[in-house]
């Protein structure tokens, strides 16, 4: 699978100038608010012609306007998730649900109804009427009504923005299955670097109606312009689960040279894994301490040094082949003369596995 997307659109004072390549899996688009993420979605969907530029997916041009190519929504067969899932009420779920097959031509029927009930967890809401269900379930049921049309590509916009905290985190495991068990590729919008870290295999960010950076989520996420708010920067490492010790109740995950203990629930041997370190929660010293309660510490040489205007510096490690990124003061800096090339001790406390 591949998607090609280049457009320039002028939107009032707003002008957005974007270009990426998908190869298939989850691609983010991430950025702040207003940065052209859903008007970028729109050009793909085909909602919104762009001045100029080129919408392709696997060859077949769906937008080109040089060539005078624009192929309407409808014929895209391409899926689409808002934030808010737009149901019938007056219909069931059962019917909600069928709905999206009425647009699926009937050899493109690929997904079976029963593997995406049982995909997204739904059964017991099928004779349900929507009004009746959590925010979470409506999404769910609007997922699954989007890939019930045999979509080629599904578009996401923000499609857990509107939940509360407890609802994103009961539907995201639902989104990790989509991905892993399906192979319809998804674009998916949003502004949450942890929904983003979780789930994107590629991420475009996006800033001002400009692509800021694109490539593979764990390098992009790693670096700390990726966050826009600055409490959410921080290294997004894959690693495979080695054990777990039952007792302690930690996981024992091992990174590229590393091994990390993940506390919180039991996780399967072998299985593969994100984990996100904080910025904010990496100290550094020059010697490797003791007497600490910190389990990680991870040796490192630093690489760089972003310093910034609120006295802080952002630093860089590469512990092994492993980046770590540890937000300091800019006197703390000083007096332990950090530069790069120097060998310093991450001393980790926080550890967040993503998924
Ligand atoms: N039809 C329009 N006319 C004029 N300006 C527009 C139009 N559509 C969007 N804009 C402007 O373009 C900019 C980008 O909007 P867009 O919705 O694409 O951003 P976004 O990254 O999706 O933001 P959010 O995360 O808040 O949804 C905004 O400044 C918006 O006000």
């Amino acid at each position: 699978m591949t998607l090609i997307v280049q457009a320039k659109q002028r939107l009032g004072a707003f002008s957005l100038d974007a270009a990426f390549t998908s190869e298939g899996g989850v691609t983010a688009l991430f950025g702040r608010s207003g940065s052209g993420k859903t008007s970028l979605i729109r050009i793909i969907a085909g909602l919104a012609r762009p001045d100029e530029g080129r919408v392709a997916l696997d060859g077949e041009t769906l937008t080109d306007t040089a060539a005078g190519i624009f192929v309407p929504k409808h014929r895209r067969r391409f899926g689409y998730v808002f934030q808010e899932a737009r149901l019938f009420p007056h219909l069931s779920v059962r019917a909600n649900l069928t709905y999206g097959r009425w647009f699926a031509p009937r050899a493109a029927r690929g997904e079976s109804f029963d593997h995406i009930i049982d995909l997204l967890g739904i059964e017991t809401l099928l004779e349900r009427s929507p009004t009746k269900l959590s925010g979470g379930e409506r999404q769910r049921v609007a997922i699954g009504r989007a890939l019930l049309s045999s979509p080629r590509l599904l578009l996401m916009d923000e499609p857990l923005a509107a939940l509360d905290e407890a609802r994103k985190a009961e539907i995201l495991p639902y989104l990790e299955r989509l991905r892993d068990e399906t192979e319809i590729p998804i674009v998916y919008v949003s502004h949450a670097i942890a929904e983003v870290a979780r789930l994107a295999n590629q991420v475009v960010i996006m800033d001002d109606g400009k692509v800021e950076a694109t490539g593979p989520a764990v390098d992009i996420l790693s670096h700390a312009s990726a966050a826009s708010d600055r409490k959410e920067a921080g290294a997004l490492l894959e690693g495979t689960v080695e054990s777990f010790d039952a007792r302690h109740r930690l996981s024992i995950v091992a990174l590229k040279s590393n091994r990390l203990h993940v506390p919180g629930t039991a996780l399967a041997s072998g299985r593969s894994v994100r984990i996100r370190i904080p910025s904010r929660d990496v100290m550094l010293a020059t010697a490797r301490p003791e007497g600490l309660s910190a389990l990680n510490i991870l040796e490192g040489r630093i690489e760089d040094m972003a310093p910034d205007d609120d006295g802080t510096v952002e630093i860089r490690l590469d512990c092994d082949g492993d980046t770590v990124l540890s937000r300091i003061t800019a006197l703390s800096c000083e007096r332990l003369d950090l530069r790069p090339g120097k060998t310093v001790f991450a001393i980790i406390k926080t550890v967040a596995l993503e998924g």
